[in-house]
């Protein structure tokens, strides 16, 4: 039984899955897939230092696993599957990509690894669609990938032994079956767990509704299957039933070009013509801005901080608290709940946990600062987002003037705004390398010190300098756990541009260089460089605007921000790379944190020549 209507779609084709893992073919089987399995024979050498980031080496490793299978299948016997699906699971730590462990030994240094840290599993999928066209083979990639944390508790050398005796690392990316034995070691996930076994199913079913978006079913039913021409293309992936690839099969129909051949069809036959399929996800992401002012009003009115408090209450009660009108609580109130940040219930409304967790201004990983600041700062750069495209980059400079009396306001609404967005990605920045070796770091910029705790935290060795402007830094009491700040950190005042830097063997630049641009940026790293002893690192954070498809989405706010804030520049990962390899940092290593949407790269400082 398919539960998901889309994996449907697939049972009329003939699916290959290229992979021998049997975790793949139990998940797939499972989730009601019909499929033939040709484990692939590609072998997994593809250099891993060229990518951009580990989920790209997945991604790429997939396809080539996938197109391998369709090439020998169509070599055969002339008949390529339909679909071809392959898989790549990689466990990345410290910047490093494990695979599957070689002999007991590897996977012994793999574990240790993973021992009492945190890490991410990356499974990258290719879907590939197949056809025949001038007697060649023809193939539609579409490709994704899944990133899931998972953390290990702390195990003894023991414990590690046994369970590498028992066999089960030998055939498993990172050397460990969550499913099975290896479950005992996982403190906690974070994501999909299928995706850590292997293959993220639920974001494959949502990759097939994009592929095979239905057509209205009346529409399909009222077109004569023996009267529409074959069609020998995966253009349209849609189809109603019979194999794709078979220049004899069934007849395809489905969105765009796809839906057009079946109108025709049915139009050359008397039918009536079916309306386009229903443009959800389009209606949706043009009333997107209405949802982000519903949510920023809600913050700004401190809804989910009353509802955090008392909850649940009436339409009238959370009026009368924030001091607002009851009808125009009511309707604000019910757009969150259609959101899915709050809950209605007889009693009244509440927050849902995300509402609490993130919403609400107080808290450890608030994100009210942030909702703020979008609201009172980039809403209205955004608003001039059509003179920076038809101007250029830097065209809106300028902007607001601030009323010096509000500046300190301001200074305290963007350490509010970072301190949310940093905690949340901190730990996956101080820990996606082995830090280890380095006893001080320099947090250049590090505003409240949230990535200064959790450098800390990570690595019992280390001081850990936060260098920041005096007007910074003259707020960072409030930001601290318990008040004060670790031992081991200490706040400095100070211009990365103009005062001599703290001495120190690695420096951060978390969300610093994208604000500069070239000449500022060449001129930072140049004084960094100039201070960073031979064998000393440098950690770079940064939201990039690299062309991967498969990280357009989360590219884009970033891009978009690039353009209209009123200096610095948006750069790709390799630009950033660029930059670290001129002033002397080599043996760049590259990573990718929360979800991909942070790029991450860790350079060590040559001994000058
Ligand atoms: O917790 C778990 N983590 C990983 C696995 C299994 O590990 C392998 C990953 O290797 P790969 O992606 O290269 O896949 P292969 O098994 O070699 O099959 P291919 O034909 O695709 O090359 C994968 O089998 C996961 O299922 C696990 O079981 N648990």
């Amino acid at each position: 039984m398919a539960l998901s209507p889309v994996i449907g779609k697939l049972l009329h084709k003939r699916v290959v899955l290229a992979s021998a893992s049997p975790r793949r073919r139990e998940i797939l089987s499972q989730a009601g897939l019909r499929f033939e399995v040709v484990p692939s024979r590609f072998k997994e050498t593809l250099d891993k230092a060229s990518f951009p980031a580990p989920y790209a080496y997945a991604m790429e490793t997939a396809k080539q696993k996938a197109l391998e299978v369709a090439a020998r299948m169509y070599q055969k016997d002339l008949r390529a599957p339909d679909v071809v699906i392959g898989a790549d699971t990689i466990v990345t730590v410290g910047g490093l990509i494990l695979e599957k462990p070689v002999d007991k030994q590897d996977a012994y240094r793999m574990l240790s690894m993973l021992n009492g840290k945190e890490h991410s599993v990356f499974t990258g999928v290719a879907i590939i669609h197949c056809c025949s066209k001038g007697g060649q083979l023809d193939t539609d990639v579409c490709q994704f990938h899944e990133e899931t944390t998972v953390r290990f508790s702390r195990l003894s050398e023991e414990l590690l032994w046994e369970y590498i005796d028992s066999g089960e690392p030998m055939d498993k990316a990172g050397g460990y079956g969550i499913q099975a034995l290896g479950g005992m070691l996982v403190e906690y996930v974070r994501g999909d767990f299928l995706n850590v076994v292997g293959f993220p199913l639920n974001h494959f079913c949502k990759k097939l509704v994009e592929l095979y978006y239905p057509p209205g079913r009346h529409d399909v039913r009222r077109v004569k299957h023996d009267s529409i021409p074959a069609v020998d293309t995966f253009e349209d992936l849609s189809d109603v039933e019979g194999g794709g690839s078979d220049p004899a099969g069934g007849i395809e129909g489905g969105p765009g070009g796809q839906a057009a051949a079946g109108t025709r069809g049915a139009e050359a036959n008397g039918a009536v013509e079916s309306p386009p399929p229903f443009p959800a996800d389009l209606l949706e992401l043009i009333d997107g801005f209405k949802a982000s002012k519903a949510l920023f009003t809600a913050c700004k009115l401190k809804v989910f901080d009353v509802l955090k408090d008392e909850a649940p209450l009436k339409a009238a009660e959370v009026a009368g608290r924030i001091d607002a009108s009851v009808c125009g609580t009511g309707r604000l109130l019910d757009a969150c709940v259609a959101l899915g940040l709050l809950e209605k219930t007889d009693g009244g409304y509440r927050n849902t946990e995300v509402a609490s967790r993130h919403l609400a201004s107080d808290g450890e990983y608030s994100l009210h600062g942030l909702v703020t600041r979008h609201d009172d700062h980039a809403w209205e750069l955004f608003t001039r987002l059509e003179v920076a495209v038809r101007q250029g980059p830097n065209a809106v400079a300028g902007g607001k003037v601030e009323d010096p009396a509000q500046s300190q306001q301001t200074t305290l609404q963007f350490m509010r705004a970072m301190h949310g967005l940093s905690k949340l990605t901190a730990r996956r920045v101080a820990t996606a390398f082995d830090l280890s070796r380095f006893t001080s770091a320099c947090d250049l910029g590090g505003c409240t010190g949230a990535l200064a705790h959790e450098l800390a935290h990570e690595y019992p060795r280390m001081r850990v300098t936060v260098f920041d402007l005096p007007d910074v830094l003259e707020h960072v009491a409030c930001f601290q756990p318990g008040g004060r700040p670790s031992e081991r950190i200490s706040f400095v005042p100070g211009d990365f541009f103009k005062d001599s830097l703290p001495e120190a063997e690695l420096y951060v630049l978390s969300r610093i260089l994208h604000d500069w641009p070239d000449d500022q940026v060449h001129a930072l790293l140049g004084r960094l460089s100039g201070r960073c002893k031979p064998g000393g690192g440098v950690l770079v954070a940064e939201e990039t605007v690299d062309e991967d498809p498969a990280a357009a989405r989360s590219n884009l706010a970033a891009a978009l921000s690039l353009l209209v804030r009123p200096r610095g520049r948006g750069r790709s990962g390799a630009e950033y790379r660029d930059l670290l390899e001129q002033h002397g940092f080599r043996d760049v290593r590259v990573a990718a944190a929360a979800g991909g949407a942070l790029h991450l790269l860790l350079g060590t400082r040559a001994s000058p020549p």
